[in-house]
C-alpha cells in the first residue's frame, strides 16, 4: 500500500470486555469522531472468533471514517476480514514473510526499538514503523523503554514513516523529540478516557501543534 497515509493519530484497541460489545464499539466510535486516523485491533485476550466478528464490524466502521484497518499480529483475521493492513513485532512472524502472505497493496506495520530493528524492517518490505515504548506504559507488560534520542537515530536511517507508542498522553506528548515522529499510537489515553472524542481531539491537537512547529 502507497505511503501517504497520515499517521497523525493511531488508535490502538485494547477495552473489549465479554458482554460490553456495544460499549466498546461506542468508545471507538467515539474516537474516530475525535479524528483517529488508523485503528489498529488489537485484542489479544478474545478468543479467535471472537477477534474476527469484532474486527469485522471494526472493519465497517473505520471504512465509513475512511480509516485505514489495521489487525494486530493475526495474519489470517486479516486476510479473513480484509483489513487494510497488518501490524507485527520483533517476536511475531517475520515481516518479510508477513509481506509475502498480505501481498504488496496491504500496509505492513513492524515494531522498532533500535536503528537495527527499524533498518531491517523497512528493507523487509514495512510500510510504516511503531517504535516503542517512549514513556511508562501500563498497557503492555513486556514493553522496553527506548531512548527518546534512538527516535532521531532512526529518523535519520529510514525513509518510512515512524508512529511513536509506549505511555503517550496529552501531557507528555509535548516532550517527543520534534519533527521525527509522524504519528503517535494511543491506547489507554483515548480508551480509558470519560469521553474518547474529546481525548483524542486534544491528543491530535497537541501532537500536531507539536510537528508543525
Ligand atoms: C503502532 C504499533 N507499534 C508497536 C506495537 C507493538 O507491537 P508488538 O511489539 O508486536 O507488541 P504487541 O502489540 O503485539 O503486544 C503495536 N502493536 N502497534
Ligand atoms: C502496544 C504497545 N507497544 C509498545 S507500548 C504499547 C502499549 C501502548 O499503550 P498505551 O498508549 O496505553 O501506553
Ligand atoms: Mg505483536
Amino acid at each position: 500500500m502507497s505511503n501517504n497515509i497520515d499517521y497523525s493519530l493511531y488508535l490502538v484497541t485494547e477495552a473489549y470486555r465479554e458482554g460490553y460489545r456495544s460499549e466498546y464499539l461506542k468508545k471507538v466510535r467515539q474516537a474516530l469522531q475525535g479524528g483517529v486516523n488508523v485503528l489498529q485491533f488489537r485484542e489479544k485476550n478474545a478468543s479467535s472468533l471472537r477477534q474476527f466478528e469484532l474486527a469485522k464490524a471494526l472493519k465497517d466502521m473505520s471504512q465509513s471514517f475512511h480509516v485505514p484497518f489495521i489487525i494486530n499480529d493475526r495474519v489470517d483475521i486479516a486476510l479473513a476480514v480484509n483489513a487494510d493492513g497488518v501490524h507485527v513485532g520483533q517476536e511475531d512472524l517475520p515481516a518479510e514473510d508477513v509481506r509475502r502472505l498480505i501481498g504488496p497493496d496491504k500496509l505492513l506495520g513492524v515494531s522498532a526499538a533500535t536503528v537495527e530493528e527499524a533498518v531491517k524492517a523497512e528493507r523487509d518490505g514495512a510500510d510504516y514503523l511503531g517504535v516503542g515504548s517512549v514513556f511508562q506504559t501500563g498497557s503492555k507488560g513486556d514493553a522496553t523503554l527506548i531512548e527518546m534520542d534512538e527516535i532521531a537515530r532512526i529518523r535519520q536511517e529510514v525513509t518510512i514513516p515512524i508512529v511513536a507508542i509506549g505511555g503517550i498522553n496529552a501531557e507528555n506528548v509535548k516532550r517527543l523529540p520534534e519533527r521525527h515522529a509522524d504519528g503517535i499510537a494511543v491506547i489507554s489515553a483515548i480508551l480509558s478516557a470519560a469521553d474518547p472524542k474529546g481525548a483524542a481531539e486534544q491528543l491530535k491537537e497537541q501532537f500536531l501543534s507539536k510537528k508543525h512547529k
